[in-house]
Formats: structure tokens, sequence, C-alpha cells
């Protein structure tokens, strides 16, 4: 099991004295380059991304602040974009999506997966192509799909046989044929936390292939004229370092394009192994790189479809984490040191479970520094605390500091780009913070930070 994953039956649990950290690193102000944004450093003391020192940062925009290295998130575009050359990368928005996030997508020339009728509005509100969207969702409203079927999206992703129906209802009234994948449950036990794999028959998520509800599906699909049943998707789960399970995933889907051809004489020209694709958090974490998983990805899915006696259908994938994730870092300030004798010291920071929910709910691990300045002083067993009215309201759950830390500090938690401001909510009336990109020394805020106003609005 990897450091990311544990039983949700443990989430409450103590740490257990094994699973402490067994010693401080040696030096606690380097930036590990495999986790730290591209562009990170230090400079004078301080932390740098995108050529800009994150005092100045906070100068400007306050905290708690997320910042995106937007030359980090564009090369990850394109290391994704030239290795799966031939194929299609569509970005999965739910990580991470704003308008300019898209704009960068559209200009780094990928696709983009939506799951809601909010964030096809905010591509559609930038001029993202419709044709380069995917549809996404298990419970997509009638009026997700209609306005998916008006705009013209490239694809949708059919997760149900009531979506099946509404589908062919909706084509047939707008007069349209939209380009339908069937979302296959293939039966993996992804290994990753259980709040996200999706690919094992208990779940929400798709037709079963066992159950033969996924063979079904393509029966009552291409028994409507009005839809165009193009491909097979399968997405197995999230934060996932053993690609055994996308190789289980690929070869299952073919099972079922050599069935459907046997079955009805057509051959499906499309294959989608959605995202998944996990990426280091903390020191000594191991994450796939990107020419390994496409290589490897060709390779099987030429290979099944060979001996299938089938075409090698086009591949499609669907990053998300693997794109946004290490280009963001989030800064907070340090407002209390509390030290709990013999045990160990809370930190706290002006933020907390409102912008990074993903240790309280998935026992998330993350690697965080002194950002402000460097220091050589005694590091000390440190527990990162939100000021939320929750005791599980950890940013970091163990974490080693240099003692001498002092209220005005600034920290920097690394990784936090993907799956932070997308899940960040306003408990406690919290107001969500900005989002500022830099690049080149620029800071540029692309989501600004929520006033009173905005927490007050809308209320009688
Ligand atoms: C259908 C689908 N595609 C892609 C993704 C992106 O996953 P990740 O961010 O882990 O790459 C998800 C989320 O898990 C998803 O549900
Ligand atoms: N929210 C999850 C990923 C879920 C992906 C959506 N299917 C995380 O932070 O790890």
């Amino acid at each position: 099991m990897s450091r990311f994953a544990h039983p949700a039956g443990d989430r409450h649990a103590e740490v257990r004295p094994e699973e402490r950290p067994p010693h401080a690193p040696a030096d606690l102000n380097t930036l590990d380059p495999t986790i730290w944004p591209r562009t990170s450093g230090r400079a004078g003391g301080s932390i740098t991304v995108g050529g800009a020192d994150v005092r100045d940062l906070v100068e400007e925009h306050g905290t708690p602040l997320y910042v995106v290295d937007e030359e980090d998130f564009r090369s990850r575009c394109r290391d994704y974009r030239d290795a799966f050359a031939g194929g299609e990368v569509h970005y999965a928005g739910k990580a991470f999506l704003c308008r300019e996030v898209a704009r960068w997508i559209m200009q780094e020339g990928l696709g983009l997966d939506v799951c809601s009728a909010g964030e096809l509005a905010v591509a559609l509100s930038v001029g993202f192509p419709p044709e380069r969207i995917t549809m996404h969702g298990n419970n997509k409203s009638l009026a997700e799909l209609e306005r998916a079927i008006e705009v013209g999206v490239g694809h949708i992703v059919a997760d149900s046989f009531e979506e099946i129906a509404r589908l062919g209802f909706l084509a047939a009234k707008h007069g349209k044929r939209p380009r339908i994948m069937i979302r296959v449950t293939v039966g993996v036990e992804a290994h990753t936390h259980e709040f996200i794999a999706t690919a094992h028959d208990d779940q929400k998520f798709g037709f079963s292939l066992s159950a033969g509800a996924a063979a079904e599906a393509a029966r009552r699909i291409l028994a409507l004229p009005q839809l165009e049943l193009v491909g097979l998707h399968s997405h197995i789960g999230s934060q996932i370092t053993d690609t055994a399970g996308f190789e289980v995933a690929a070869r299952r889907l073919a099972t079922l394009l050599v069935q459907i051809k046997e079955e009805h004489g057509v051959v499906l020209p499309e294959l989608d192994l959605g995202g998944g694709y996990g990426i280091p958090y903390v020191e000594g974490d191991t994450a796939p790189d990107v020419k390994e998983i496409a290589d490897g990805l060709r390779e099987i899915v030429a290979k099944v479809a060979e001996a299938a006696g089938l075409p090698v259908p086009k591949l499609t994938v669907e990053p998300g984490r693997a794109i946004a994730g290490l280009a963001g870092v989030t800064l907070y300030e340090i407002g209390t040191i509390k030290d709990v004798e013999g045990l160990r010291t809370y930190v706290g920071v002006d933020g907390g479970m409102s912008d990074n929910i993903r240790t309280a709910l998935y026992g998330a691990e993350y690697t965080a520094r002194l950002a402000s300045r460097e220091s050589s002083a005694e590091p000390m067993l440190s527990r990162l605390v939100g000021k939320h009215c929750e005791s599980g309201d950890m940013v970091v759950r163990d974490l080693w500091l240099p003692r001498d830390l002092a209220t005005g500090d600034l920290i920097a938690v690394a990784g936090t780009g993907a799956y932070c401001r997308s899940l960040a909510n306003n408990y406690n009336y919290l107001p969500k913070p900005a989002v500022v990109a830099v690049k080149d020394g620029v800071s540029r805020v692309i989501v600004r930070r929520e006033t009173e106003d905005d927490l007050l609005r809308g209320q009688l």
C-alpha cells in the first residue's frame, strides 16, 4: 500500500509509533526538485517560485495564498502532449479549473474533461473549443446533458441506463448526433485510498464489465441511431503510482471491444483510459514518469488490439493531478506555536481544511518548509494545523520544522496545485484564498480572494 493510502477505518487513529517520522531530515531548508515547482528555489534565504520571492507575493496578495507556477503547469501539459503524440490528452478540470487555466490548456493544445455544467461554463466562457471537451459525471442532469449536446461537446461519457435514454431523447430533440463513450467499471482494485478508487465493482461509477451491464449499454446505444458510439472509457482511480492497474484495465476494455465487434459488427475507434497518475508528495515517494506511462499504455493497447484482430484504437488519457499538482504551493502565515510537552509542537496557520481538505479527508501527506527565511536551528516534530473548529483540521500531520520558528514566519506547502482550490469550502465562513500565477518574476491574480461581501452574498 502506498504511503498515501490507508484504510478509511484508520483515519482517526492516533499515529502509531512506527508511523512517526523516524528522524528529521539533515537539512530543513532544501527543496526536493521532484516535489517543489520546477522553477522554485531559494534567494536571500526565502523561497522563490516563478522568479518571485514568497515574501513579496505575500506582501502583495496576503495569506493564505495559492501560488501556481505557470511554467511548471504549462510544461507538464507539453510533457503529456508530446508523450502521447498520436493520441489525445484531456486535462481533468476537477483537479483545478479557472478561466485562466482553461486558456493555458487551450493554448497548449490539450482537450478538457468537465463533469458539471459549471465546469463546462468556465471552459466555454473563454472560448474553449467544445469539440475538444469531454462531458463526464455519474448523475448528469437533463439540463447538463442538454447544454453539452447544444454546444456540441466532442464526447459525452455515458454512465447509466437512465442517461442513455435521456441522451437519445435530447439528441432527437436537437437534431444532433453526439459522440458517446461508455464508462466501463473494469473491476480493478486500484492501490490508492478507497475514496478515490473507481474501478472496483462495488461503487457508483460506470457500467460493470463483469455483470454484463457495459455490454448492455453498448446494445442500447447502438439501437439509437441518433447516438454515435465511438469508444470505451475507464478510469481506475486517482493518485495511482503502480501502473499495473492501467494495464489490466486496458486488457479488459479490449475484451469488450471484441465482444461488441462480434455481436454488432461494429469496431469502436477510441479508447479512453482516464487519468489517475500519481505524483510525489513527500520525500521518497515515487511516481511514474510520463514517458513510461505513455509508452507502456500505447504498447498494451496495440498488443491487445492486435491479439484481438482489431485496428489500434485512438488512445486518450485524462491527467488532472499530474499536470496541476506540483505546479501549486500554498503560503500561510504562522499565528500560534503551541508546545505540547513531550509530544509535539502545534503550529497554527491562517487557513486549514477550508483551503486543503485532503489531509482530513484522505490522510494525505505533504511536504512543507519555512519559506520566508532559512534556519539552521534544531528540528522539532510539529503538526501544521489550521484555524477551524475541528481537531482533525490539519494541513500536515507530521512535519519537522526548525525550533526557532516564530509568529509571522511564512510556511510553504508543496504539491497543492490539484484538489485543494477545487475542493475548497467556506467552513467557519473563511473566505477562499486568492490564486496567483507566477512567471518570470511577475505575479497575476487569476482567482481573486473572496471577501466578506462574497460570504454574505445571496442571503436574506
Ligand atoms: C473520469 C476521470 N478522469 C480523470 C480524472 C483525473 O484524475 P487525476 O487527477 O488523478 O489524474 C478523474 C478523477 O479522478 C476522473 O474521475
Ligand atoms: N479529490 C481526490 C481526487 C479525486 C479525483 C476525482 N475522481 C484527491 O484529492 O485526491
